[in-house]
């Protein structure tokens, strides 16, 4: 989907004036008001920002008979070209984490949710057009996992929490740049009962763990990634794409599965297949905890308690530690040979 249709969100905002500007502080008192001054050049702040975290909306479109909702928890964070509130408790070009919050209710109200990396353009981009001061703006924004119902057909206007995952994205910009996006998933549970086999790792004095031919594999997937081309970026298509695209390579066709050598290489087969299919994005980033289900040893008890059905087989299922594997796909630029 492309971006909607107010082309602001693009526009580098610059900080010579404008009519939207309805906030200055005088910048004699900025530049003097740094950590660096007030402490004879012993300190500087490194880093500075503020901003309301977890504002709850739910977002209704209601279309005649047929509703559309999505639910959010939005944070917002700016930082300021002044020190002032920090090094001199000046407070004069500070937008109140409460006034970021009624900004996200009425943004929301005036443009609506599309997607929530489309609204997090829009939030960053009001905080830099409105306050000259702001330098940078950050909006952080993570969705309830809601489904329609389906009674048979979709149902109008009721819906069921389907917590399979949750998505998230992070939209940054700073003054003169354009806007970057970051979109996530987080909490894919799965875990398959064969097909999974861990054999040919390094053996020596340290060794305890025996070649895994067939094991239980289960794992809590997190991903992230950005976009190349968010003009023509996509955002609900991609993430759907990206939660698939783990399942894919994590389950296989439904009656054989698909072999999995190690939790590494299913991961690099689910970022590659991402990146085959949704050109805008640039890179992507998987973590993968290996959440181990140990074998119930049942060898040093008697045979006649540990004889039953063979159908049964028993795991313990490990909290902690899980093993944890991650890794970063990205696209090679062009070669211009
Ligand atoms: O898929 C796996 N990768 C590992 O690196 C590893 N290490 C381990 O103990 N078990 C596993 N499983």
């Amino acid at each position: 989907m492309p971006w909607t249709s107010t082309n602001r969100i693009y526009a580098k905002p610059s900080n010579t004036g404008s009519g939207d500007i309805t906030s200055y502080a005088s910048s004699g008192a900025k530049a003097a008001a740094t950590a660096a001054a007030d402490s004879g050049g012993r300190f500087e702040l490194s880093d500075h920002g503020y901003g309301k975290n977890s504002i709850k909306l739910l977002h209704v479109h209601r279309d005649g008979e047929y509703h559309v909702i999505r639910e959010f928890e939005v944070s917002t964070e700016l930082k300021l070209t002044s020190e002032s509130a920090y090094v001199i408790g000046d407070n004069k070009e500070v937008v109140a984490t409460d006034s970021q919050k009624n900004t996200v209710y009425l943004l929301a109200k005036k443009h609506g949710i599309k997607t929530p990396e489309e609204f997090g353009a829009v939030v960053v981009n009001h905080f830099l057009y409105t306050y000259r001061q702001v330098v940078e703006a950050k909006c952080h924004i993570v969705e309830y996992p809601w489904e329609r119902l389906q009674a048979g057909i979709p149902h109008n206007h009721a819906f069921i929490f389907a917590p399979t995952a949750t998505r998230w994205c992070e939209v940054f910009q700073a003054r003169h740049d354009a806007v970057t996006v970051k979109s996530g998933l987080k909490g894919l549970r799965v875990l398959k009962t064969t097909q999974s086999a861990f054999v040919d790792f390094v053996q020596d004095e340290y060794t305890t763990l025996a070649d895994a031919p067939e094991r239980i594999f289960s794992t809590i997937v997190e991903a992230e990634w950005t976009y190349d081309n968010m003009k023509s970026a996509d955002f609900d298509n991609a993430w759907l794409t990206v939660k698939e695209a783990i399942l894919e390579k994590f389950a296989g066709p439904p009656e054989t599965g698909v072999y999995s050598p190690s939790v590494q290489h299913t991961l690099y087969q689910a970022e590659k297949t991402v990146l085959e299919k949704v050109a805008e994005i640039s890179w992507i980033r998987m973590t993968m905890p290996n959440r181990h289900y140990l074998n119930i040893d049942v060898s040093k008890f008697p045979a006649n308690v540990t004889k039953g059905d063979p159908r049964h087989y028993i795991y313990q299922p490990i909290d902690k530690p899980a093993g944890v594997i991650y890794a970063q796909l990205r696209r090679r630029p062009k070669s211009h040979l």
